[in-house]
């Protein structure tokens, strides 16, 4: 099945009112893809029924080769460690440094007494070291969270996915809280992973014009769906 994101006749609905239906969507390896629609249009809920934070109620997704929709438990949260996550709100531990917030993207593979001591594997430390400069980082790896700027935390998130070794990128608005500056530096990075490193990215924004600039195709929600009359 396809490395990159693939989402098939996807339905949710909250409280049976539906917020999409017939949803279907492919990103390839070393695509970047902007996902736009109005407030309410239902963006988030989607990414979070890509990742299982929230069960859909039909459908089928694929990402990084394994299928979303049939893993449980242990296997889900295995699953989970190939996709990256970025957030309008950057889920970094505040009083910890860049890098060990970078460091955390290999959580996973990292025995606890090595996470609790701060001691960890030369290998995960280049590792660490090697994305933050990826992002423009290399001089900010011993700053604390909460005294870099939005944009530099963001930098950051997405050093935290490099480090992890994700095949997919997932972002949620992840620009949002950002000034314009910050915002280009940002997409302009999650571009070049896209094309250098061949992650398949998946950004939902709401400016139509950073999308068209650094999206290599925008896809409006509401295109995604099967048209009405058409048989499920
Ligand atoms: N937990 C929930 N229970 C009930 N309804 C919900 C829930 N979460 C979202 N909704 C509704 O589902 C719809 C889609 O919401 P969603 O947050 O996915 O949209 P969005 O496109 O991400 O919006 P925005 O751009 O404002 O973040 C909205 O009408 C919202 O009110």
């Amino acid at each position: 099945m396809t490395a990159g994101i693939r989402v098939q006749d996807l339905a949710k609905a909250y409280d049976a009112r539906p917020v999409f239906r017939g949803l279907s969507l492919d990103v390839a390896p070393g695509e970047f893809v902007a996902l736009l629609g109005p407030s309410g249009a239902g963006k988030t809920t989607l990414l979070r029924c890509m990742t299982r934070s929230l069960d859909a109620d039909r459908g089928q997704i694929w990402l990084a080769g394994h299928a979303m929709h049939e893993l449980r438990n242990g296997a889900l949260a295995s699953a989970r460690r190939d996709i990256g996550f970025v957030f309008q709100q950057f889920n970094l531990v505040q009083r910890r440094s860049a890098l060990e917030n970078a460091l955390a993207g290999r959580l996973a593979s990292v025995p606890l007494w090595r996470i609790l001591s701060g001691r960890y594997e030369r290998g995960d430390l280049r590792a660490a070291e090697h994305a933050l400069a990826r992002v423009g980082l290399r001089d900010r790896s011993q700053t604390r969270a909460d005294c870099l700027s939005g944009g530099q935390q963001q930098r950051v998130a997405i050093a935290r996915a490099l480090v992890q070794g994700s095949k997919v990128l997932l972002a949620d608005e992840p620009v949002a809280s950002l000034d314009p500056r910050s915002a280009r530096d940002v997409l302009g990075i999650m571009r070049s992973i896209a094309h250098d490193d061949g992650l398949a990215v998946l950004c939902s924004l709401h400016q139509h014009d950073l999308a068209a600039e650094y999206a290599d195709r925008v896809v409006a929600i509401g295109d995604l769906l099967r048209p009405v009359g058409r048989p499920s």
